[in-house]
């Protein structure tokens, strides 16, 4: 891994959009992969001012969806997809052949698995996995304890999760699972950005980059993959 520290996260997001800019002109057919959550909000917002100021190309793109919470789905506010759809999807105007996201509605989850898994595979993995870490150490939602190993799958929230969750909706949810990318897709990513903003998630942070490699702390695979970019704010940095 390799770790680079920004001011504030203006910089932060502005470097990522321009590397996701850079990334799709190289390989325009490009397989990205990229988190929800409050994180990469900022990137997402500059990354689409840079295609409507047409200096990016995206109509040859695969957009695959990173997590998603076992019941709600793209309509649903609050939800993963909710995010992904209402910050980057639908601003970039993609084609419905152009986006996968879990369907965690289904009745069969396996299937859901095993379709994102089959998807990813038979594309060699992914050319951009973009990651945020939950406050727990969690990547996408892989929580503590998951094996570094596993593909896609369905998780039992942890306690911190559902907390924590909460700020995505206006009202008290009742989260229980969720439905996400396993670590071996992160392994297998051609290029991946751990994506980490603000003074809470230092304690985390630090306990990932600088404490021992382990399942408890998903995070710390990051500590293990050369290819990895670990790109944080100087506040999620303070502890380093
Ligand atoms: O950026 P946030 O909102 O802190 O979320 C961090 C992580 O938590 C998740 O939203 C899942 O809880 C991930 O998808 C995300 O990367």
């Amino acid at each position: 891994m390799t770790i680079q520290t920004f001011p504030d996260y203006d910089e932060l997001s502005q470097h990522t959009a321009g590397h996701m800019a850079a990334l799709i002109n190289q390989k325009p057919d490009a397989l990205l992969c990229l988190a929800s959550g409050d994180t990469p909000t900022g990137a997402f917002h500059r990354f689409v001012a840079l295609v409507k100021a047409g200096q990016v190309d995206v109509s040859r793109c695969t957009f695959v969806g990173l997590d998603e919470w076992v019941g709600f789905g793209p309509d649903d506010a609050g939800s993963c997809s909710n995010y992904v759809y209402r910050d980057l999807f639908r601003p970039l105007g993609l084609r419905d052949d152009q986006v996968h996201t879990f369907d965690a509605k289904a009745n069969d989850l396996t299937a859901e698995c095993a379709r994102m898994d089959a998807l990813i595979d038979g594309r060699g993995g992914l050319d951009l996995l973009l990651v945020g870490m939950g406050m727990n150490g969690h990547v996408a939602l892989n929580e503590p304890g998951t094996p570094f190993t596993n593909g896609c799958h369905v998780v039992e929230l942890a306690e911190s999760t559902i907390t924590v969750g909460q700020k995505y909706f206006d009202k008290e949810t009742v989260l229980t699972q969720g439905i996400t990318l396993g670590l071996r897709h992160l392994t297998g990513a051609k290029d991946v950005i751990l994506l980490v903003s603000g003074a809470k998630k230092a304690a985390t942070l630090h306990s990932a980059l600088k404490g021992p490699v382990t399942e408890q702390v998903p995070a710390s695979i990051v500590q293990t993959r050369p290819n990895v970019r670990v790109w944080i704010d100087a506040d999620a940095g303070n502890l380093l």
